[in-house]
């Protein structure tokens, strides 16, 4: 009801950069396969190129995967950065990933060929992972022990402030950090990753602001950190209770009217401005500035001031990173309930900002123009459902916990900002309308049984007016928020998808995950380019292909809806046309509408996008027994 639309000035902060407070960047990674080192190295200069003073600058690297070739990586990146911060600024580059500026219509500059061929040089160097190039004394640390799941801290000092550009400048500091990993023990994925940072970054720089981004999440724009200070440092409002300032998530590489809605339009940029009319958008995990404090405890807590009297070298500050990122550090502490990034939900960044609201603070979305980070978004659909699966099962972890937003959220939050997180907490159980109206209704058309009401019916108002009230709003705003016709019809599609599926399969694993007190995983979505899929990816066609179990409810239901509207067009061809079973004829041609591109990968492709055998033939043995379930069983 009051969407809130901002807009910075970052030439009227203080002109004495040295009053600018220091600011300590963590990038996440997990896994070299999924996440190709050069992804997060690209990120990493993207950063270390912010136009910000540098000697305020850090960036820590949280590497999860433990992996020697993406430390290897930031190695010869720190080695880079000393040449590509500084082209960066003279030239007033605004691509500062090297990858996305090469692969741009970029100007040419006295040194852009020397630049671009030590970047490639660099590129095939890290891509090649050759043994060779490694110094011993730093890779020892993987020894035959070492795997990806056990093993013990490892952090390496990459550049600091006695490290000079090659024009004589300081440089940024750069971290490598990998937090000890026991099978045993639990380590909260990503929120346990960026705790460990927290505390390794508070005993080197403790810096007062915090930006944290996914690896894939490069800067768009350099003097986005100035942006974010506008809020901090706004003299004008009551700037000392913003907690943190979102940006949203907006991705390169999505195909022309997105057709898995894997921009998520909604969450990232619509309801954002939604939100910002109340407490303030909710916090995405990435592309987000906080204040160190908020993770510190409650409102009241002290300003924690940034002391730096000691070398992030030195052996005392080492020996203290390494006992803060030890895994038994956490054990009877307040880490994870309330200290820092919460535990106990797979999404941990939208937890982790209810946590904050709750706690009165408040947040800010700021939605330049120019995209401030770009990332990539999941570019089939098997990686897109085990997504939204993920996402799900942390929606579930919040709606069973003593946190609830109905419980605890209408307690301690405004009514309508506890109405949003209660609207997205909701998410996965829409899966239980969504399955009945793709079934049930079409089970009765095939039997002539009308179970909506007939056109004369007072009832059929309330129905017409709810599908097209709530169809009308979702496409005028997802047009106001500037998407397109075909990009809305998409993302209503892809919801059913979803639901059918993702959130379908999230309710029933995270039942299991209960019953029999498992855990659940981290599916790290893949961002890597697989060329021949990218081809169609851009070409618009719907990626199958692995005999994902996401694809049979799709696929059956995609059927069903098919023999729903033959058998039902037959019936009226022999016996009429029959009033009561209008609405009926309206959603199944709908549902059969939607399944196009189903029924084309099940029947019209050959590439190896199409849908598998194996599933096809499964979904017609299922939908022709849905055919022959007797009347008598309603
Ligand atoms: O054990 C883990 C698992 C993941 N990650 C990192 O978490 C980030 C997000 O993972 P990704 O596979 O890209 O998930 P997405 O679903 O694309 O990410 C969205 O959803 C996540 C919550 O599920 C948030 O953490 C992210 O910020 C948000 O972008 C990546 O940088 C990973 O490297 C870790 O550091 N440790
Ligand atoms: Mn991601």
């Amino acid at each position: 009801m009051n969407p809130v639309h901002r807009k910075t000035f970052p030439e009227n902060l203080p002109k004495n950069e040295t009053k600018f407070p220091a600011m300590d960047v963590f990038i996440c990674t997990a896994d070299p396969d999924k996440e190709p080192p050069m992804v997060a190295v690209n990120t990493a200069l993207s950063i270390l190129a912010f136009d910000y003073p540098t000697e305020k600058l850090s960036v820590y690297l949280s590497d999860d995967g433990g992996s020697e070739r993406t430390l290897f990586a930031f190695m010869e990146a720190a080695k880079f950065a000393k040449h590509w911060i500084p082209y960066c600024k003279e030239n007033e580059i605004m691509d500062r990933s090297p990858e996305a500026y090469f692969t741009s219509d970029y100007t040419c500059f006295p040194r852009t060929h020397e630049i671009k061929v030590m970047y490639d040089t660099m590129k095939a160097k890290v891509e090649k992972g050759d043994n060779i190039y490694r110094p011993t004394h730093v890779f020892n640390q993987w020894d035959a022990n070492f795997t990806r799941q056990q093993h013990p801290t490892i952090i390496q000092v990459l550049l600091d402030s006695t490290v000079e550009d090659v024009l004589g400048h300081a440089m940024p500091n750069l971290i490598y950090v990998s937090r000890e990993k026991r099978k045993a023990t639990h380590h909260h994925f990503k929120a346990g990753a960026l705790n460990v940072l927290l505390r390794v970054s508070e005993t080197m720089t403790n810096a007062p602001i915090i930006l944290t981004v996914d690896c894939d999440m490069y800067s768009n724009h350099p003097k986005t950190p100035l942006k974010a200070l506008c809020y901090f440092l706004d003299p004008s409002t009551d700037s000392d209770n913003i907690a943190y300032v979102q940006f949203p998530q907006i991705f390169h590489g999505i195909n022309q009217d997105d057709i898995y809605g894997a921009e998520f339009k909604f969450i990232f940029q619509i309801n954002m401005t939604g939100f910002d009319g109340l407490l303030g958008p909710s916090h995405v995990g990435t592309g987000c500035f906080f204040r160190r404090r908020v993770f510190y405890g409650d409102l009241s807590s002290p300003t924690l001031e940034q002391t730096r009297t000691q070398s992030i070298q030195s052996n005392e500050v080492l020996a203290r990173c390494h006992e803060v990122a030890n895994i038994n550090f956490e054990a009877q502490t307040k880490w994870g309930s309330e200290l820092g990034y919460r535990y106990g939900s797979m999404l941990e960044d939208f937890n982790t900002g209810y946590h904050l609201h709750c706690k009165g603070w408040r947040s800010v979305f700021c939605l330049p123009n120019r995209p401030a980070f770009l990332g990539t978004a999941p570019m089939n659909l098997h990686d897109l459902l085990n997504q939204t699966q993920r996402w799900s099962i942390g929606l579930l972890d919040m709606n069973f916990s003593g946190y609830n937003p109905i419980n605890h959220g209408l307690k301690h939050l405004p009514l309508f900002q506890a109405m949003c997180y209660i609207h997205y907490i909701s998410w996965p159980i829409w899966c239980i309308p969504l399955v009945i109206y793709s079934f049930l209704p079409q089970l009765a058309l095939i039997h002539s049984l009308p179970i909506l009401p007939k056109v004369s019916d007072p009832w059929f108002l309330l129905y017409g007016f709810l599908f097209v009230g709530a169809y009308g709003q979702d496409f005028l705003e997802f047009k106001l928020g500037g998407g397109t016709t075909r990009g809305w019809y998409n993302n209503q599609r892809a919801w059913i998808i979803r639901s059918l599926s993702s959130y379908t399969f999230a309710v029933i694993e995270y039942t299991f995950t209960k019953l029999f007190a498992s855990s659940a995983v981290f599916n790290v979505t893949s961002k890597v380019v697989d060329e021949e899929a990218s081809t169609r990816y851009n070409h618009g066609m719907m990626e199958f292909g692995v005999e994902s179990l996401f694809f049979y409810p799709i696929s059956v239901a995609a059927l069903h809806n098919l023999i729903a509207l033959i058998s039902g067009v037959t019936g009226v061809l022999k016996h009429g046309g029959r009033q009561d079973l209008f609405l009926q004829f309206l959603l199944v041609s709908f549902g059969v509408v939607n399944s196009w591109p189903v029924y084309q990968a099940m029947v019209f492709r050959n590439d190896p996008g199409k849908m598998p055998l194996k599933i096809t033939l499964t979904s017609v043995a299922i939908s022709s027994m849905l055919y022959l379930v007797p009347p008598f069983a309603f």
